[in-house]
């Protein structure tokens, strides 16, 4: 008899690497004297994210073989999320990641992924198919399909996943690792036939839909195949609308803001903990949003994802108008 795969709450596949992000904010790259050191990438963060919320969690991705790759290791494992399916690549560097960080909205990333990263380089037949169907949620991003052959095994994936259980395309447009909007577009319809929930912020939704306006974008991600499309807005909140007419507007929790990146990770893991739990869209939607502004008051990104206790916390402060920091 076959074994039974391994179940996790949340299986997510894609980019991983080493955050290297300035201690000093509110000053260029030029002038930061000292840096710290965090695990990093979208569908790493996610994991982390889901985990800090009980959930357990793995991540499909690779890293070099080298001290960095190693540090990724001990870092998930130092998170509770599982790695055994990220493995090393010999030819490429683990990605390094800068920022910098001018409050309130202004968070340049600047990538190192050069000559090619390795989370770019997961084959189709190195993935475990019978876990990713088997995961109580499979977490794509749009960086997956940027390259060969990761665009395939993503691809792969979700043909293999088949629409099982909850399937989400975290549309994450990072417009340096394209050419162009209308490469990524015939990948990003593809992926959306295969999803059940999408979620982005307007960047992001334009890229997939051609549409900004959230309504619009929302409407357009539907009509792609989703079941639930989430749009979010930064500081303005976020937009979920379901196939079955539900619906949930929430707006932002304020906050003072610190580094904004990291917020939509969290938005991520958070969501993923509202779905499993069986939550309405409008309590998943409050979650996630407070998820999302716990992390864009706190400097990193893996290391500032916030325990259940602490959300629930922010959400009394802002329900009852009391001031969020303290
Ligand atoms: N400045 C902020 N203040 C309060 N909440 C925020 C802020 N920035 C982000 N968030 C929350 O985090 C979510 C995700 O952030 P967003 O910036 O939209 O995602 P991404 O990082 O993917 O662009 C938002 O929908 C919002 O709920
Ligand atoms: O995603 C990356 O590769 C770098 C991340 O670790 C980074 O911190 C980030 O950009 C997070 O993305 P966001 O949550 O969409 O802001």
């Amino acid at each position: 008899m076959a074994d039974t795969p391994q179940y996790f709450d949340l299986v997510t596949m894609g980019r991983i690497g080493v955050d290297l992000y300035p201690l000093q904010t509110g000053v260029p790259l030029s002038q930061v004297e000292t840096f710290g050191k965090f695990l990093g990438g979208s569908a790493a963060n996610v994991a982390v994210a889901a985990a800090r919320l009980g959930r357990s969690t793995a991540v499909i991705t690779r890293t070099g073989d080298d001290p960095f790759g190693a540090y990724l290791h001990e870092a998930l494992k130092d998170f509770g999320v599982d790695d055994r399916w990220v493995t090393p690549v010999a030819a490429y560097p683990t990605p390094v990641t800068f920022c910098e960080i001018f409050p309130p909205d202004d968070f340049p990333l600047y990538f190192y992924r050069r000559p090619k990263a390795p989370d770019l380089e997961i084959h189709p037949h190195e993935l475990d198919l019978p876990a990713i169907r088997a995961a109580g949620i499979f977490w794509i991003t749009g960086t997956g399909l940027s390259e060969e052959p990761s665009r395939t095994a993503t691809l792969a994936a979700l043909e293999a996943r088949a629409k099982a259980g909850t399937t989400v395309f975290d549309l994450d447009w990072r417009p340096m690792f394209w050419r162009d909007p209308d490469q990524a577009r015939p990948y990003y319809r593809e992926a959306l036939r295969h999803a059940t929930v999408a979620v982005g912020n307007l960047d992001e939704c334009e890229v997939a839909t051609g549409v900004r306006e959230p309504e619009a974008c929302a409407e357009a991600l539907l009509a792609a195949g989703v079941e639930l499309a989430v749009v979010k807005q930064g500081p303005r909140g976020v937009l979920a609308v379901h196939r079955d007419g539900g619906r949930a507007e929430v707006p932002p929790v304020p906050v003072e803001v610190v580094n904004g990146l990291g917020a939509g990770d969290a938005f991520g893991g958070s969501l993923c903990h509202g779905l499993l739990s069986g939550w309405d869209l409008e309590r998943t939607m409050r979650h996630a949003n407070a998820a999302g502004a716990l992390v864009a008051s706190r400097l990193a990104c893996s290391s500032a994802m916030p325990t259940g206790p602490e959300v629930a916390d922010l959400l009394a402060r802002d329900a009852a108008g009391r001031p969020n920091q303290p």
